[in-house]
């Protein structure tokens, strides 16, 4: 600090296009740090030598992978700490936990998929806490919470800073709740001890107290003699000094040249003070590192983001005390990291890899698009679950050696239909219990609809889109949604957009509308993946009837994280011609919203509305009146145990007077004017892939010949997953055809047009480099500056954590 101002000198390297003797300013943007990137090429070499787990990684067999079979014993206190899961979560828990059991030279890897709201995170509890507390009741070493070297240390890590602190607050609050003496507890929470690693700027305020530094500062302020504890005082005291001065520069504007050279000064020396006073500090205390190393070694739970488990403070920790530091590594939202950042905390040499993720949802954020093409954003979780996919399809093995957990306990069961039979094969059910409280009475509004902004229209606005209509009927559902639910806040509503403009403006409307204390909180999907809220709203913003393109909205993995994020209700705002539109030159962008749109459709969940009804129009997200109400998308069946397949219960039992309207009334019915904007589907029987068949250009593509007989395997352009929506009549939508008429008259319904001419089309999100909340120019921009962005900063998730949290 010179003259109160910060000052660094920086050297800086140009590739002569800079004369020299440059005397002039020089404006310089930090653009990333390359401590990452080291780290991953550190991992990446350091792979082979130090880890067995190396082959498996590189060439994975599926012997590498452990499966169900995997037999231990459990004792009576587990199997009762286990009541509180359900029977998938408990399969994973003692499969990778007989996995870590064999012989620490054996490499292997447990993968364990979860679908939305399924448990992950409290599997990985349950699995830490199967781990940990077994050896201490025996009486083994690890009783000792002194010991230097734990017989069971776990390193669990996340993609992001924010994944881990997520993460680390459902173990605090676990490992508490199980303390055997909680008066008397024998870690810094409950029996274990935890320890958080990374910056501190970096760390949610809720779970910093276990970060590593306020860990050692705690250790060696409570041992330090009293006078260097005066010093650390008069220290926190000139911090506080240095903050009111800086505050008070700040704000000295205008022309008190005289006020802002004496706040320069005051500040010159008291900075000058605390500085000496630091380093008087560090002389008489001793260096932090070894504090650092004894905490790291005493903790049983390390937490980290990948990238941080590659830095030199848990190398160095365990440098000269021989053996494998932890018995397992614990990879959470394995689907949402890049390979390379997985590898990284392999450098430590354990043999025992846990991955628990999602593939299905949001990959990697990588903006470079060569970095794409070279597979870059594939998670290594992604990549082992096509293998074994392929393995299974080809007879290999059996089946699969991944845990699936199949029952979410987040999502209304309407809500969950179409992403469970489409993306999940038909494997996601919801719990019994969530159902019963999702179908509750109290919550006024329909669980899932669909509505056709027929007179929406697109407007590019700089390098993003708008679509005002869409807007107008957003602001008209708040409005309504806050009218009925006096208690709705900003936490319980997610309006989730892809585009940045708009969401700009639906924030501007919000602002204006309610005085600034918004009812809802506006982003795009990539910042509410591992987020939920009670009601979302989606606004899809193209609208574009001519050209087709619908941009990143098309991938399945982001309508997949869009779709999955309600809990009581899902209102889709989107123009459906444009949606579910087939592009001849591109058979699979829409397919994804054309099968959502045909399930809505037939799940009689579709409202067509236009301008002069919006207002009109939101009323239908009310609950219709008893007698009328039935499920969108399932007869009455009787609930088996514990789950059941999707499917609302039959919400007559449940749903009270908030009605005002019901399915079978005219309000349904396309009012005239917006015939235009009718859902189109020539037969709404037919599978999107048979209307292709009759496209000509499309079968030869296809590999078919003109009668439509195939010449190659079709499977490769037809939707990946065979949980695709089945016909109308098929048993999991058994809705009866003439529901479809009450919503969408069978008159309205026409095919989706494959035939526009190929040169009006715009390229796909691939080719214009499209990225969520990104413009577009945005984007490019970046790709040039900085090639590779692994990781997104992805907002806290799990809102409905915070309450519980904040008792830490
Ligand atoms: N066996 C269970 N019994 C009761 N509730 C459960 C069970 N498993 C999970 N839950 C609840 O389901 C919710 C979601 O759990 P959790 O956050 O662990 O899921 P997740 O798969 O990590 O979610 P996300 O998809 O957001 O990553 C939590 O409120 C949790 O308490």
């Amino acid at each position: 600090v010179r003259n109160g101002k910060s000052e660094c000198s920086l050297s800086i390297q140009t590739q002569d296009n800079l004369p020299a003797n440059l005397n002039e300013l020089v404006k310089c943007i930090v653009i990333s740090s390359l401590v990452t990137t080291q780290r991953k090429l550190k991992a990446m070499s350091l792979l082979n030598g130090r880890n067995q787990l190396a082959r498996a990684v590189l060439n994975p067999n599926p012997m590498d992978f452990c499966t169900k079979d995997l037999l231990t014993t459990t004792s009576e206190r587990i199997i009762a700490y286990l009541k509180d899961f359900n029977e998938d979560q408990k399969k994973a828990i003692e499969t990778a936990y007989a996995m870590v059991k064999q012989s620490p030279s054996v490499a292997k890897i447990c993968l364990i998929h979860g679908p939305p709201g399924t448990g992950k995170s409290k599997t990985i509890v349950g699995l830490l806490y199967r781990l940990l507390t077994e050896n201490q009741r025996k009486g083994h070493s690890d009783e000792n919470f002194n010991a230097k070297i734990k017989q069971n240390r776990v390193l669990v890590c996340a993609p992001s800073n924010a994944a881990v602190d997520e993460l680390m607050k459902k173990i605090i609050l676990g490992f508490k709740e199980k303390c055997k003496d909680k008066k008397n507890p024998l870690g810094n929470c409950g029996d274990i001890n935890l320890v958080r690693l990374g910056p501190e700027k970096s760390i949610n305020n809720e779970v910093l107290k276990f970060s590593l530094d306020s860990q050692v500062n705690h250790r060696m302020k409570k041992d330090l003699p009293s006078h260097v504890q005066d010093m650390h005082r008069k220290k926190d005291s000139l911090d506080h000094q240095l903050d009111e001065l800086s505050r008070q520069r700040a704000l000295c504007r205008g022309g008190r040249e005289i006020q802002r050279q004496e706040l320069d000064e005051k500040i010159a020396k008291v900075s000058k003070e605390r500085q000496e006073l630091a380093s008087k500090i560090k002389e008489v205390q001793g260096r932090p590192q070894k504090t650092q190393s004894i905490i790291i070694l005493e903790s049983h739970v390390i937490c980290c983001t990948l990238s941080t488990s590659g830095g030199l403070l848990l190398e160095s920790a365990f440098r000269g005390q021989g053996g494998v530091p932890f018995s397992c590594v614990i990879v959470d939202e394995a689907g949402q990291s890049c390979e390379v950042e997985t590898l990284t905390p392999l450098i430590h040499r354990c043999n025992k890899l846990v991955l628990v993720g999602d593939p299905k949802q949001l990959p990697p954020t990588v903006i470079s698009m060569k970095a794409q093409e070279y597979g870059y954003d594939q998670s290594m979780m992604a990549r082992f679950y096509k293998l074994l996919e392929d393995n299974v399809e080809h007879n290999m093995i059996g089946r699969l050696p991944i845990v699936q957990l199949t029952i979410q306990y987040r999502m209304h069961p309407d809500i969950c239909l179409f992403p469970s039979n489409y993306i999940y094969n038909r494997s996601l059910k919801t719990n019994r219990q969530t159902e019963t409280f999702r179908c509750s009475s109290d919550w006024p509004f329909q669980p899932y609809l669909v509505f056709d902004v027929g007179d929406g229209s697109e407007r590019r606005d700089n390098d993003s889109y708008v679509n005002v209509q869409e807007i107008k009927l957003v602001m008209e559902i708040i409005k309504l949604i806050k009218d009925k639910r006096k208690d709705v806040t900003f936490r319980n509503i997610g309006i989730i957009t892809h585009y940045k403009a708009q969401k700009t403006m639906i924030q501007k409307d919000l602002d204006k509308e309610f005085d600034r204390k918004g009812p809802a909180e506006v982003d795009t999907v990539d910042a509410f993946q591992g987020r939920q809220k009670d009601c979302v709203i989606v606004t899809c913003v193209r609208a574009n009837a001519m050209q087709g393109s619908i941009g990143f909205l098309a991938s399945l993995q982001r309508l997949n994280v869009t779709i999955t994020r309600a809990k009581y209700s899902l209102f889709i705002l989107g123009h459906l011609r444009t949606l579910m539109q087939l592009l001849p030159w591109c058979f699979c962008e829409n397919q994804h919203w054309n099968h959502l749109i045909q399930d809505a459709q037939k799940r009689g969940a579709i409202i067509k509305t236009c301008d002069k009804n919006y207002r009109h129009d939101a009323m239908k997200i009310l609950k219709l009146k008893p007698v009328l109400q039935r499920s969108l998308t399932h007869p009455p069946t009787i609930a088996p145990e514990v789950s059941r397949p999707q499917g609302g219960l039959p919400s007559n039992k449940l749903d009270s007077g908030f009605a005002k309207t019901s399915f079978v009334s005219p309000l349904y019915h396309t009012p005239p004017d917006c015939s235009e904007a009718a859902v189109t589907s020539k037969d709404p029987e037919r599978s999107p892939v048979q209307d292709l068949l009759r496209d000509p250009r499309l079968l030869r593509r296809m590999g078919a010949d003109a009668n439509g007989k195939f010449l190659r395997d079709p499977q490769s352009l037809s939707p990946q997953h065979s949980g695709a929506t089945p016909p109308a009549g098929e048993p999991s939508f058994p809705v009866p055809q003439q529901d479809l008429g009450s919503v969408v008259p069978q008159s309205a319904v026409t095919a989706p047009s494959t035939h526009k001419p190929h040169v009006q089309c715009e390229p796909p999100a691939a080719i214009t480099g499209e990225r969520p909340g990104l413009s577009v120019k945005g984007s490019r921009r970046s790709m040039a500056l900085c090639p590779i962005i692994g990781r997104r900063t992805a907002v806290p998730r799990k809102e409905n954590f915070h309450s519980k949290a904040k008792s830490l």
